[in-house]
C-alpha cells in the first residue's frame, strides 16, 4: 500500500516502522493541515495527528477519495459530521480510540464485566488511565469508550473527569513520564474489589492494529469499527 501519514509525531513514526516491514511505502508525512497535497497516488491515509486538525483532514481524504483510518482522540464531538462526509463521498472510514488488539478484546470484557455487574449496584464503579506527559487530552478515547460501554450496560448516567456525581463513572486520568497507555476499570465494595486492567508496554500494538485496519479496508466501502476488523 501506499501510505499517507496526517501526523508525523510518536505514532506516525511508529506505523511508519511497522509499515515499512510490511512491505508498505510511505508516501507522505505531513505535519500540517493537508489542503494542499495531491493525494490521488496514495491507498489509504493514517492519521495520528492533533485534536484541531483531524476533522478537517479527514473529511479532505474523502473528498480526495482517500480511504482513512484514524486514531486521533479528542475531536469526536464532530465524529457524526466525519461520518456523514465519508457517506456523502462514498468513502471509506475507520476511527477507533484504539487500534491494538489488546484493547479492543478489553472492550469485549469491559461490556460482559458491566453487564454482570450492572446486578450489584454495591459496587462503586471507576475508571482509571495513565498516559505520557504531552498527551493533550483528558481523559483518554480509551476512558472515554470504556465508560460509554459501562453506561450502554448499566444504570450509570453520564461519566465525569476525576470525579463524579450520584449515578456516575469518575475518570481519573493521571500524567506520568513515559507511560504508552494504561487503563484500570474497577468494581469496589466494601468488602472486596474487581479490576481488570490493560497495560501498553510500547506504541507497536496501537500501530500495527492501524496498520492492520489500513490492509483491512482496501476496496471497501462505507463506516466500520475495529470489531468489524477483527473479530
Ligand atoms: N487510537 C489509538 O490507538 C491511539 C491514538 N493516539 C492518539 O493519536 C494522536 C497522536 O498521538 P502521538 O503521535 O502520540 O502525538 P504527537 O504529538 O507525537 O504527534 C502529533 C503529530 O501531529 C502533527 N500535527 C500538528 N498539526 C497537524 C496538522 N494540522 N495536520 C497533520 N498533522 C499535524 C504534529 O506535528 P508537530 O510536531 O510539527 O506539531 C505531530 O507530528 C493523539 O490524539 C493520541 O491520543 C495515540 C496512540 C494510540
Ligand atoms: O495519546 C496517547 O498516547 C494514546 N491515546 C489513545 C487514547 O486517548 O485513548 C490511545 C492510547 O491509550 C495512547
Amino acid at each position: 500500500m501506499k501510505i499517507a501519514l496526517l501526523g508525523y509525531g510518536k505514532m506516525g513514526q511508529t506505523i511508519e516502522r511497522l509499515a515499512k516491514d510490511r512491505g508498505h511505502e510511505i508516501v507522505y508525512t505531513i505535519k500540517e493541515k493537508i489542503k494542499n497535497y495531491d493525494l490521488s497516488k496514495v491507498d489509504v491515509a493514517i492519521d495520528f495527528s492533533v485534536p484541531d486538525a483531524a476533522f478537517e483532514n479527514i473529511t479532505t481524504c474523502f473528498e480526495q477519495n482517500i480511504p482513512v483510518i484514524s486514531g486521533t482522540t479528542g475531536w469526536l464531538e464532530r465524529y457524526d459530521e466525519a461520518v456523514a462526509s465519508c457517506k456523502e463521498n462514498d468513502g471509506a472510514f475507520i476511527y477507533a480510540s484504539n487500534f491494538s488488539l489488546g484493547v479492543n478484546l478489553f472492550f469485549e470484557l469491559n461490556k460482559k464485566l458491566a453487564e454482570m455487574m450492572s446486578s450489584f449496584p454495591e459496587y462503586a464503579i471507576g475508571i482509571e488511565e495513565i498516559h505520557h506527559t504531552q498527551k493533550l487530552d483528558a481523559p483518554s478515547g480509551t476512558a472515554i469508550t470504556l465508560a460509554e460501554q459501562i453506561m450502554e450496560n448499566t444504570d450509570r448516567k453520564g461519566w465525569r473527569l476525576n470525579r463524579a456525581e450520584e449515578g456516575e463513572i469518575p475518570i481519573m486520568a493521571k500524567r506520568i513520564e513515559n507511560v504508552p497507555g494504561t487503563h484500570v476499570v474497577s468494581y469496589k465494595s466494601p468488602i472486596d474489589t474487581l479490576k481488570i486492567e490493560h497495560i501498553a508496554h510500547s506504541r507497536d500494538g496501537f500501530a500495527l492494529g492501524a496498520i492492520i485496519a489500513a490492509e483491512w479496508i482496501q476496496n471497501k466501502k462505507g463506516v466500520f469499527s475495529m470489531k468489524d476488523v477483527l473479530f
